[in-house]
């Protein structure tokens, strides 16, 4: 044999020693830096994967439940895990999730991965803190989720966006073709989100910004490795960093031009600026708040992470409602029946949906609740504690990250009858706080405290018109089998494909 042969076990070993003694030494440090408190029990493992292989590899099944069920019956609903790099506290306790949520600001913080803090910006909302978080949250809430701002400006717009691309869906002479509903989901979501911020109807600056987008969404998940500048276009992250610097760039150029036709305004007196002022969008908002201190680097942040925020988020909830309705075929038929009626009132078929058309949508709101209750896309929150909390008895000390999990809550069993099943009947007659962080906090699609989602009820505004649509105008069937994922994010694999036939002729 080879005289190199040993020379090389013996390298390997000390190599394994090395890593043995490196990761006892971690665990020592650890185990020093818990005594004296009581951590909630659970799996203290190899400091650096610790459970992360196994948590992706159950989320990148359709049944990701037994990772949290094992570690549920094994420590209780409040267990400490180490997951993406540190240890962290998983809770699938509600009070507990709850006291993350409305602790936000006193004992918790919010806590991003520094590919989505870098990519969203320093000033988006998602990372904003204190006083300025207050002021923005309550500007977007009041712009996006108040009836008033539903019914007068928005709720217009959503109906002819949406009719818009369905329009597009069956070209004339065509019996049916496929579409992948997700991506079109997409298209309609990122339409709407800049019509309202903006007021741009969708053409080819939105497409090309959209295509940007993509890019950006696609790095949130990536490592962000720092690479020099030639190397760079050749990761994903890098590819997103060019890319958030484009749309930055573009967002700029509009705040730029919409402050000079301001500017011209307000000097010339205008008599029409009284219609105007009703009609305001989030741009003309933000130049108003720069009077009083905001920066251009902050509104470009801000606006550039609220077209994340929705479009992602609807676009996939819109997707998984249809596929769970084509799979339950009664609940299809009661909402067709729902839709139908709606529709029966109008003298044609262009005629739009109005407020009371969408407060007529009992069985659609069941729908859309059970659809975020088995398939949320944010599964939970990650927060970090920033004093020592305690909680039945254990701490979890100051600095240790907390992972809130809505989905482990959702699909409990001691809080839902028959909680992995779609079922949207369970909501009827159930008077739901419908921005959830009220009651027990066992449904928080929308999370809650002063983190709540502020495009909460703009969401299912667009679900339901767009449910409206599909229902009223076509008939589909799946095209292919496809398969829901839950890691990175949730999902279905090929974006579910349907192939649509219009059901009836449009007047
Ligand atoms: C079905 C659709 C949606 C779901 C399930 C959803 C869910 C959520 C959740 C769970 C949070 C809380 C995150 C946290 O606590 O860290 C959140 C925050 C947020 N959502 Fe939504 N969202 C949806 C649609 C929208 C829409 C349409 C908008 C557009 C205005 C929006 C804008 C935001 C913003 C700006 C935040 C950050 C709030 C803050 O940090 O203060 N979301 N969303």
């Amino acid at each position: 044999s080879s005289p190199t042969a040993p020379v090389g076990s013996i390298l390997l070993l000390l190599i394994l020693l090395s890593i043995i003694i490196i990761i006892l030494s971690s665990l020592i440090a650890v185990a020093r830096k818990d005594k004296g408190q009581a951590l909630p029990p659970g799996f203290l493992c190899l400091p650096l994967v610790g459970e992360t292989l196994k948590l992706v590899a159950a989320y990148k099944t359709e049944d990701p439940e037994p990772f949290i069920d094992e570690r549920v019956s094994r420590h209780g609903r409040v267990f400490t895990t180490h997951v993406f790099g540190e240890r962290t506290i998983f809770s699938a306790d509600p009070e507990f999730n709850r006291q993350v949520l409305t602790g936000e600001g006193r004992s918790f913080e919010c806590s991003y991965p520094s590919s989505i803090s870098t990519l969203l910006g320093r000033h988006s909302l998602l990372l904003m803190k204190g006083p300025l978080h207050k002021r923005m949250h309550s500007l977007i809430l009041c712009r996006f989720s108040s009836p008033s701002a539903l019914r007068e400006s928005l709720l217009p717009d959503i109906d002819r966006l949406i009719r818009l691309t369905l329009d597009s869906w069956v070209p004339d002479g065509q019996e049916a073709i496929t579409v992948r509903l997700l991506e079109q989901a997409k298209k309609i979501t990122f339409d709407l989100t800049v019509k309202q911020l903006l007021s741009f109807d969708p053409g080819v600056w939105t497409e090309s910004l959209r295509r940007e987008y993509l890019l950006v969404i696609e790095g949130f998940f990536s490592i962000p490795l720092a690479l020099p500048c030639f190397l760079s276009s050749s990761t994903t992250y890098g590819r997103a960093l060019r890319a958030r610097n484009k749309v930055a760039e573009a967002l700029r150029e509009v705040l730029r031009k919409r402050r000079d036709e301001k500017q011209m305004r307000d000097r010339s007196d205008d008599e029409s600026d009284q219609q105007r002022q009703k009609k305001r969008d989030m741009v003309e908002e933000l130049l108003e708040a720069e009077a009083g201190g905001l920066s251009e680097d902050e509104m470009v942040d801000f606006i550039l992470a609220l077209l994340v925020a929705g479009y992602e988020t609807t676009s996939t909830i819109m997707t998984l409602a249809v596929k769970f309705l084509t799979e339950n075929p009664p609940a299809l038929a009661l909402l067709l029946e729902e839709h139908d009626s709606i529709r029966a009132k109008k003298l044609h078929e262009s005629e739009t949906l109005d407020w009371t058309d969408y407060k007529s949508m009992p069985f659609t709101q069941c729908v859309i609740n059970e659809t975020l209750r088995v398939a949320n896309i944010i599964s939970g929150v990650f927060r970090r504690a920033v004093t020592d909390v305690h909680f039945k008895g254990y701490t979890i000390p100051k600095g240790c990250m907390v992972f809130s999990s809505f989905r482990a809550v959702h699909l409990d069993q001691n809080h839902y009858e028959d909680a992995r099943t779609f079922n949207p009947w369970r909501w009827q007659d159930k008077d739901v706080p419908l921005q959830t962080s009220a009651g027990a906090g066992i449904f928080t699609p929308f999370g809650g405290g002063p983190r709540l989602c502020p495009g909460y009820e703009l969401a299912r505004v667009e679900i339901s018109v767009f449910l409206h649509h599909l229902l009223t105008r076509f008939r589909w069937e799946a095209a292919e089998k496809d398969r829901l994922v839950f890691f990175p994010t949730t999902r279905t694999l090929k974006g579910y494909p349907i192939n649509v036939r219009h059901r009836r002729p449009v007047i």
